[in-house]
């Protein structure tokens, strides 16, 4: 529809009460401006039938991530992945390095869909876990992977490294802030990183690197990291539900082809020829050994 230049220029629909008008929900283009430019953006989940059921299965993630978390260490130590190779199941807080070279400062416990879902032989969890493995199955039914992450307590302690996110899109569910987003074109310096400010009823979405890849670096993977939460929020334990959708482990990733929007290969240009979970396994081991280099893709 034009804008006000026209719309100025006739009387204005009519108000009257009797007459029925579509309750049409707004989407705005901007949705495309906010992946190419930031590769960020808030999903309000509420008013809709799925989005209030999210909603209502991320708090009870929330819950479980809780029970689970404050599980006495030698339980949850039990249940630590077996990094690389396998980065399912609880990670310890210092496992990995932060960009500044100090050790990382959260407790992260991820769980497979497929392990959830059945179609692997599933690994043991802990009892919080175990005895809800149907309230698991209905989230992942939306989630691939759920991780809660643990309150640093001193002063803007980088607790999570700064990353792209190597799936395809990932939908973050928090209430006590730290995540931060490093905006397109600037340094990478601490005074660069702009918080995202977690909102009630949203969901925040980011583009992951697949999509960048599909797209040929139309979309942008930002680059963003967790810090110590601010203000009063500092004094609760952080934690969050993050729902990573990924493609096949086994998959490779190629370029869309023949659209008008994406470019194609330059001469010369290869495509990455590894599996998903070849990437993956050489994404850890560079974060674990402080070794990542830190680099936004698309946009
Ligand atoms: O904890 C957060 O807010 C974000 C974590 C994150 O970036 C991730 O799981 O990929
Ligand atoms: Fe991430």
């Amino acid at each position: 529809m034009p804008t006000s230049k026209y719309f100025d220029q006739y009387p204005s629909f009519p108000s009257i009460p009797s007459i029925p008008v579509a309750d049409i929900p707004k989407i705005s283009l901007a949705l495309y401006d906010a992946c190419r430019q930031h590769g960020f953006m808030l999903l309000d989940l509420t008013g809709s039938t799925a989005g209030d059921a999210l909603l209502k299965d991320s708090e009870c993630m929330f819950d479980l991530l809780n029970a689970t978390l404050t599980l006495k260490q030698d339980i949850l130590e039990k249940y630590h992945c077996d990094h690389p190779q396998d980065l399912t199941g609880y990670k310890r807080e210092g496992f990995m390095k932060t960009e500044d070279g100090k050790p990382d400062a959260v407790g992260v416990y991820t769980l497979g869909q497929d392990d959830i879902l059945g179609t692997v032989t599933p690994r043991a969890h802990p009892e919080p876990i175990e005895s809800h493995r149907v309230e698991f199955r209905k989230f992942i039914t939306r989630a691939h992977l759920l991780s809660p992450v643990q309150l640093a307590n001193d002063d803007h302690r980088i607790n999570f490294v700064g990353h792209t996110d190597i799936g395809i899109i990932t939908l973050l569910f928090n209430v006590v802030g730290g995540l931060q987003v490093l905006p397109s074109g600037v340094e990478i310096v601490d005074a660069n990183w702009s918080y995202v400010r977690p909102q009630e009823g949203c969901s925040v979405i980011n583009i992951g690197d697949i999509l960048t890849e599909w797209t040929g670096g139309l979309l942008r993977s930002s680059l963003h990291r967790v810090v110590s939460p601010l203000g009063d929020q500092a004094q609760f334990p952080r934690r969050r539900v993050a729902y990573l959708v990924r493609a096949e482990k086994g998959a490779i990733v190629q370029r869309l082809r023949d659209s008008r929007v994406i470019s194609p290969l330059k001469e010369g240009e290869e495509e990455d020829k590894r599996t998903l979970d070849a990437k993956a396994a050489w994404r850890a081991h560079q974060i674990m050994n402080g070794n990542l280099k830190l680099q936004a893709k698309g946009g």
